[in-house]
């Protein structure tokens, strides 16, 4: 189990991660979402002690990651897959890594086989595509036989082999009880895997929920040649529900509005006399939900381009 008590990290006048308490529970895989910047892998580091946090506490079975002895036995950790010595072998940095905590060096065979990197054991870590690099450090997290797991984008180069391996992998390692906490920037795999879901923005906690509550969000998606009308009525009534959420990739426009049935806009773009190309419940897909919860939060968001919905 993984305890964070208003954590909170400041670089300068920089706030990381803001006040941030949490409690990640055996048997599920947590997943941890969050636009750029935002404080996922800060928050990560904070629990393994590589940073110190400005004040609150992040524990690991109720002990801080310094107050560990054989801390890969507690706590298996993936963050920076590239960060190997390039001239040693996988099987070399497995084995240094086993020798620190006192684990049994048959343990390395096995980790080795169990991320498929039992053929490229020999070669140096350096010429490992991302790909190898991520399943050397999957193997590295699994070593001691954690019951916690944390992955920061662990499928970040991976091939869609790889990325079901992995899915397989973490639901496989809740199923035993484990703590499992993985970030990623990909919806549609952590829709597959995670069971719960921390989404983060500008270092707060921006919602802390089970991915079926966040499938099945509220709202409307419209579609519509020209919604303009629309998205004036609606932020008259209720400021703050109506946001331009198409990519402004063709003339049809796409606006989403919370709070309110497929019904309701329906009969309130009627009123209007406003065509409509499509009416649908909003938030049936991960990334839908997740584009509607960050919204207020993304600090580097690309223009949209000209003649776009916005
Ligand atoms: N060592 C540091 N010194 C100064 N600022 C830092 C440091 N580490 C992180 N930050 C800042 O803290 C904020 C959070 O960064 P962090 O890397 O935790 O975000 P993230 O959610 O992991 O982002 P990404 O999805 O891009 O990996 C950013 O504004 C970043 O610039």
């Amino acid at each position: 189990m993984i305890e964070l008590r208003n954590l909170t990290k400041r670089y300068g006048d920089k706030t990381a991660v803001d006040e941030l308490s949490l409690t990640l529970e055996p048997g599920t895989v947590t997943g941890f979402l969050g636009p750029n910047g935002a404080g996922k892998s800060t928050t990560m580091r904070l629990i393994l002690g590589l940073d110190a946090p400005t004040s609150g506490t992040a524990t690991i079975g109720g002990r801080r990651y310094a107050d560990l002895r054989r801390p890969l036995r507690t706590i298996g950790a993936l963050l920076d897959a590239k960060a190997v010595h390039p001239g040693r072998t996988g099987r070399d940095h497995l084995r240094a890594m086993a020798r620190s905590q006192d684990l049994p060096a048959r343990r390395v065979a096995e980790v080795l086989e169990l991320t498929g990197m039992t053929a490229a054991a020999r070669r140096r870590a350096g010429t490992y595509s991302l790909g190898m690099s991520q399943r050397l450090g999957i193997a590295g997290a699994l070593l001691g036989d954690p019951r916690v797991l944390m992955l920061d984008e662990p499928v970040n180069g991976l091939d869609p082999d790889g990325v079901r391996w992995i899915r397989t992998l973490l639901r496989g390692l809740a199923a035993e009880g484990r703590t499992v906490f993985v970030s990623s920037h990909l919806m549609s795999e952590m829709e597959q895997t995670a069971d719960r879901l921390i989404v983060l923005g500008r270092g707060r906690l921006v919602a802390d929920e089970p991915m079926s509550a966040l499938l099945t969000a509220g709202g409307t998606v419209v579609r519509g040649p020209d919604l303009g009308p629309l998205a004036a009525a609606v932020e008259a009534e209720a400021p703050g529900t109506a946001r331009w959420t198409g990519d402004g990739a063709t003339s049809t426009t796409e606006l989403t509005v919370s709070g309110r049935t497929p019904e309701e806009v329906g009969a309130l773009a009627h009123r209007l006399g406003l065509p409509l190309h499509g009416l649908a419940p909003a938030g049936r897909t991960l990334e839908e939900s997740y584009m509607n919860l960050t919204a207020e939060s993304i600090e580097y968001e690309a223009a949209t381009p000209a003649g776009g919905a916005r």
